[in-house]
């Protein structure tokens, strides 16, 4: 049986490290035929009417769950052509114009956005000229933590770089786009890093500010704080929509929002998404790399006791793909009660590693820890630019052999050789393969993954679209702000 699923598009899915005599086994997988089934009519339910049995929204009402509508941009969805082009409009009206923007969220109203980021702009963007930029701002991120340094740092950055510009183009004001996201409209987080931002920026001379509000689009009674203030203060507003949780919203207006401040082809990054879904439509297991991701990873969890994840690209600029992976397998899985209210604290752990970086650090508890983890790879196959390593010290027999290779074609070995010994001890592992790194296969990675928890919940019988374990600390963390309020 070849182990491997190939898609038209050259994304691939390599489980001959977790299926297999002393792996999970295909008769593990016939086992669980008729529930796998259940699964997949599950989700084609969700995806044609939004229904998820059980699922109620934080304030214990029915709510919908959308994601899997968010790749097609057609009219009357939540992409729509229309707001698409505001969107593209967005970014460009920024163009030769905003010198930065600042993006404050957390979870799932930041994570996505860093991943959009940091696979299309890179490490270096902010020091890159306007000209390199084409055109579009510096980005920097806030509100992913309560930091007082770095929110200081920040400010005190942009004060600085609004002097230089006015010293170098005749006292021209710097101009600075604070973009806020935040779906409830008041995480502490982001609204308290916001606040100390804009009043800063606001009041200091040569600096002019501009808000944008992304925050759940309701009005009246029900509208958030965020959208209130929006109304009342004149801020452009984008949406994020009704039945798409934080950490499915990369999808939609949340992390597209990011992608149109820096030039990323939004189009592709859905289209990319779109022919996942497409492809995940067929109730066949060894052609649905979604349910076949969620199938391997529960039975290595329910019956193998692998319930950790250790989510490891090979790629500096992917290390933000397994930290939106945390949230999005955390939040979705980690569940004290099943759709009956049993009790089961289901969950599987993930971990953030990147190759080969953790090679030299979490590897030596990979290969001789406890043998509860799986270890997802994430291989890229063509990199754009792939320098040759050169004979610089042909005396050094060391590196004189490492000499004629591609830096691709290091790392990968790295990645292989550390498959391999994992495998030759028992311990389970995979590759997801990108052709290369374009918006268009991370669109297909990212969406895999998010529809794959939606089969997991099914298979564990939990709600993967709620997160009340959150609220448990909220509660507490309320009277604890007053009570330091002096
Ligand atoms: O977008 P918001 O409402 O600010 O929430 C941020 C994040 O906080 C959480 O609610 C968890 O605390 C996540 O689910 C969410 O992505």
């Amino acid at each position: 049986m070849n182990k491997t699923l190939v898609l038209a598009s050259g994304f691939t899915f390599d489980y001959e490290n977790l299926l297999g005599d002393g792996k999970v086994t295909t008769g593990d997988v016939a086992a669980l035929a008729g529930r796998i089934a259940a699964a997949h009519r599950a989700v084609e339910h969700m995806r044609a009417t939004g229904e998820v049995r059980g699922h109620l929204s934080k304030d214990g009402e029915p709510e919908k769950v959308l994601f899997s509508q968010l790749p097609y941009i057609e009219e009357g969805h939540l992409n729509s052509p229309v707001s698409i082009r505001k969107l593209q409009e967005f970014g460009q009206s920024l163009r030769n114009r905003v010198d930065a923007v600042v993006s404050f969220g957390i979870g799932g109203s930041f994570l996505g956005n860093k991943v959009l980021f940091d696979v299309h702009s890179g490490d270096f963007w902010n020091y890159k000229s306007r000209e390199a930029r084409d055109g579009y701002p510096k980005l920097f991120f806030s509100g992913q933590n309560i930091d007082a340094r770095r929110t200081t740092e920040l400010i005190d950055l942009l004060i600085k770089e609004a002097g230089v510009k006015a010293r170098h183009e005749q006292g021209k004001p710097y101009r600075v786009t604070l973009i806020v996201i935040s779906k409830s409209g008041s995480t502490l987080d982001t609204m308290s890093t916001f606040m100390v931002a804009y009043d800063k920026l606001k009041k200091q001379p040569g600096l002019e500010v501009e808000v944008v509000a992304v925050t759940d689009p309701a009005t009246g009674e029900k509208a958030t704080l965020l959208k209130k203030l929006a109304t009342e203060q004149g801020w452009p507003t984008f949406r994020v929509p009704d039945g798409v949780g934080g950490r499915f919203s990369i999808f939609s207006e949340v992390g597209l929002v990011t992608a149109a401040c820096i030039g990323m082809d939004i189009e592709a990054f859905l289209a990319g998404a779109r022919a996942m879904d497409e492809v995940c439509r067929t109730g066949d297991i060894w052609q649905n790399p979604a349910m076949l991701n969620a199938v391997l990873k529960y039975v290595a969890a329910e019956t193998y006791g692998r319930d950790i994840e250790v989510f490891m690209p090979y790629g500096d600029y992917l290390k933000s793909v397994a930290e939106w992976y945390v949230q999005l397998l955390a939040e979705s899985l980690g569940k004290r009660t099943d759709r009956e209210e049993n009790v089961v604290f289901y969950g599987r752990t993930p971990i953030v590693a990147v190759g080969t970086t953790d090679m030299h650090a979490q590897t030596q508890q990979h290969q001789d820890g406890k043998k509860d983890k799986v270890v997802q790879f994430v291989k890229v196959q063509d990199w754009e630019n792939d320098p040759v390593i050169p004979n610089v010290f042909p005396s050094a027999a060391k590196l004189a052999e490492i000499s004629s290779l591609h830096l691709s074609q290091a790392l990968d070995a790295a990645r292989e050789a550390n498959a391999e010994a994992l495998i030759h001890d028992g311990r389970f592992n995979a590759t997801f393969v990108l052709p290369s790194v374009t918006a268009y296969h991370l669109g297909e990675l990212l969406y895999m993954l998010a529809l794959s928890v939606a089969y997991e919940g099914e298979l564990a019988n939990v709600d993967a679209f709620d997160q009340p374990g959150v609220e448990a600390y909220k509660r507490i963390l309320g009277p604890k702000l007053k009570a330091r309020k002096k």
